[in-house]
């Protein structure tokens, strides 16, 4: 095995991984002007480990200093100014309208006219007001002037987490509940299509909430409709009222069936809470009613899902999902036998896509509680258990993402024991690769070392889990005379006992290229060492690296028999970057893998090759060939090796 620092950047602008590996613990900042003030500080480490303050549910009672806190803010109503933001992503790339309001509309008795589309849903809504104001900000102000009603609210009553009753955020009987009072509503005039100032997967935290920004109010059975009195105005004329604008799908009801795209839903039986109230046959009156004239005139309606969201007032949250139209109705008897009406209601294409199809789910109802099927998933929790809480890291933008599900487990319980039954010892070649003494001993150095992971079924304390238990032994960082710092154990180290993974972030190689110096790269040569290239010595092979995971050649600009990935400990590493080289060293490196498959990014770990005394500086082989490091000037670099053993070759490259 033979391990390069080349000298490369030590920019991290482009981290594709934020940690790498599992000893992420003990970060250390470290100086670029080595051999003299480079210090371990730790004493940094306290300050990043709570950079949120309380718990993360605290809200602000006062708005943030610079916005404004005038109490009535008011507010332009008329929206009317269309501006198309053609920079916005559409789905499925259909062209498209803009927001229309239903005095432009012409009357489209065809249900099923595809014009619907371009029609209604088209664009997002306007970005400006006729006074320029935008309406997006509208919207975060309004609600920003509620929240802090609430909040006073909660405070007077020290009742902060009280659930509110609908009655307090409803316009009862025609007067507005006390805080709404003090609000002015902004957008108060319903209209159809998309609404003012609220794109696809805005998430309100109550009824109130969609109220206050004139987004729905009078709800029936969980459709918001417009009522006869509508029917009035010029803007209307040529529609038989009610008329649906939202309906609200929060799943509850016995018959829904909800497919994302196409939702089959049975408004009433439900109150707004999701509470199942159906105890008769349902008629064709109020929400029905409103309905089914959107399917006689084809206008659609506003989708608002609910979710559980522990601490919303009323335990939901409820997201703007677009316009559907409502295709059909149709009465039908539900599992209790009561009469219902079916609307299947189907998105219209041409508009906002959600920001990834992880919120796509979220807002679905499909959110998975199995971390390890989030998408890209990178690492479970890039805290490392430092937080209360796990930080998930995902990457779906860059091939490959990093995915743990790429390394099926093993089915042993407790501990893996027989290597006949672990699939993990299967892949070691039939065996396993660590002893149990001393708290796991490798045997001998091989090829790349499969270790129990995520998926596996056995327990933390499983012996191939040898790597993954953390530093074992008291590191010592000290200052030389010749090679700056240095790290030695004021323990004894037994042979094969691993002593640290090497940490840093994790980069393609390519990245690096062409920059200043930076001596703490350490490219992932596992594949290299597979198969002997450059020199590398030949290694205990494993029978069964799966051939996928070999070399899928991703990367035109890497050339073939160099390393794709490296870790730069430049800025971000642990005591492993301060190991020296040694032409007779006392540690090895082993790549090993353990939450993936993947071998060119393998974890880093160096072992004891000896049995280690107390005090001895711990090193390892560079591996550098001679002459193969280029300088920024595109010459030849040398380095004289300090390590002062007998056979040293003088030079560590
Ligand atoms: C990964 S760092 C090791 C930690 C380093 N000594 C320090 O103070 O940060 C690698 C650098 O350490 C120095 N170094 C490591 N081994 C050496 C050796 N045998 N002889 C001379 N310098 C060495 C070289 O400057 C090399 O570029």
């Amino acid at each position: 095995m033979q391990q390069r620092f080349s000298p490369k950047i030590d920019n991290i602008a482009s981290e594709k991984r934020p940690y790498h590996g599992d000893d992420q613990k003990k970060l250390l900042d470290t100086s670029t002007d080595q051999g003299r003030r480079v210090s371990p500080r730790l004493r940094n480490i306290p300050n990043c480990k709570k950079p949120y303050y309380g718990s993360g549910k605290k809200k602000l009672l006062e708005a943030p200093k610079g916005n404004s806190r005038k109490k009535n803010i008011k507010l332009d109503h008329s929206i009317q100014v269309c501006q198309v933001n053609m920079a916005r992503e559409f789905a499925e790339d259909e062209s498209c309208s803009s927001y229309m309001d239903m005095d432009s509309v012409p009357i489209d008795n065809s249900a099923n006219s595809e014009d619907d589309h371009l029609k209604w849903a088209g664009c997002s809504n306007s970005l400006v007001d006729r006074l320029g104001k935008n309406t997006f900000l509208k919207v975060k102000e309004t609600l920003r002037l509620l929240n802090l009603h609430c909040l006073r609210i909660a405070e007077e009553e020290k009742k902060r987490c009280r659930k509110l009753e609908i009655s307090d955020l409803q316009i009862v009987n025609g007067s507005k509940c006390k805080m709404l009072k003090e609000i002015e509503i902004f957008d108060p005039d319903k209209k159809f299509g998309q609404p003012p100032g609220i794109e696809v997967g805005h998430q309100f935290f109550s009824l109130a909430e969609m109220l206050a920004v004139g987004f729905s109010g009078h709800w029936l059975g969980g459709v918001d409709h417009m009522k006869n009195t509508c029917s009035k105005s010029d803007d209307y004329h040529g529609y038989t009222f009610p008329l649906a604008v939202t309906i609200l799908l929060s799943s509850q009801h016995e018959d829904d069936v909800d497919n994302s795209e196409v939702v089959c839903n049975c408004p009433g039986g439900n109150d707004l809470l999701g509470n199942k109230t159906q105890d008769n046959d349902q008629a064709m009156d109020l929400g029905n009613m409103a309905l089914k004239h959107n399917v006689d005139y084809s206008v659609p309606v506003r989708v608002i899902r609910g979710q559980e969201c522990a601490d919303a007032y009323n335990g939901k949250v409820y997201i703007y999902d677009g316009l559907y139209k409502v295709m059909n109705c149709s009465a039908a008897t539900n599992i209790s036998g009561y009469t219902v009406f079916k609307y299947s209601l189907k998105r219209l294409k041409g508009q906002l896509k959600f920001m990834s199809k992880n919120q796509d789910h979220f807002i679905r109802g499909k959110v998975s509680k199995d971390y390890y099927q989030s998408a890209g998933l990178v690492c479970i929790d890039i805290s490392n258990g430092q937080e209360d809480i796990c930080i998930p890291a995902t990457n779906v933008i860059d091939n490959p993402p990093i995915s743990p599900s790429d390394a099926p487990g093993c089915n042993c319980k407790g501990s893996c024991i027989s290597a006949r039954t672990c699939s993990c010892a299967l892949l070691n070649g039939f065996d396993f690769p660590y002893v149990r003494q001393n708290g796991g001993r490798l045997i001998e150095p091989k090829d790349v070392v499969f270790e129990c992971g995520p998926r596996c079924a056995c327990g933390p304390g499983c012996v191939n889990r040898t790597t993954q238990q953390g530093l074992r032994y008291r590191l010592e960082v000290y200052r030389t005379e010749d090679k700056g710092w240095a790290v030695r154990s004021w323990d004894f180290i037994p042979s094969g006992a691993p002593v640290c993974e090497y940490t840093g972030v994790l980069r393609r190689s390519d990245e690096l290229d062409n920059v200043s110096e930076n001596d703490f790269i350490f490219e992932i040569d596992c594949w290299q060492t597979m198969n002997e290239i450059g020199g590398r010595e030949k290694r205990l092979r494993n029978v069964s690296v799966p051939t996928s995971n070999l070399v899928e050649k991703k990367n035109d600009k890497v050339p073939e028999n160099a390393p794709e990935f490296c870790i730069d400990a430049g800025l971000y590493g642990n005591v492993a970057r301060f190991v020296n080289h040694s032409c007779e060293p006392n540690l090895f490196v082993q790549c090993v893998l353990s939450s993936h498959h993947d071998i060119r990014l393998a974890r880093v770990v160096l072992f004891a090759a000896d049995d280690i005394p107390p005090m001895q500086e711990l090193t390892y082989d560079y591996g550098y060939k001679l002459d193969s490091v280029i300088g920024p000037d595109g010459k030849i670099k040398q380095m004289p090796c300090n390590c002062g053993t007998a056979d040293c070759r003088k030079r560590l490259y």
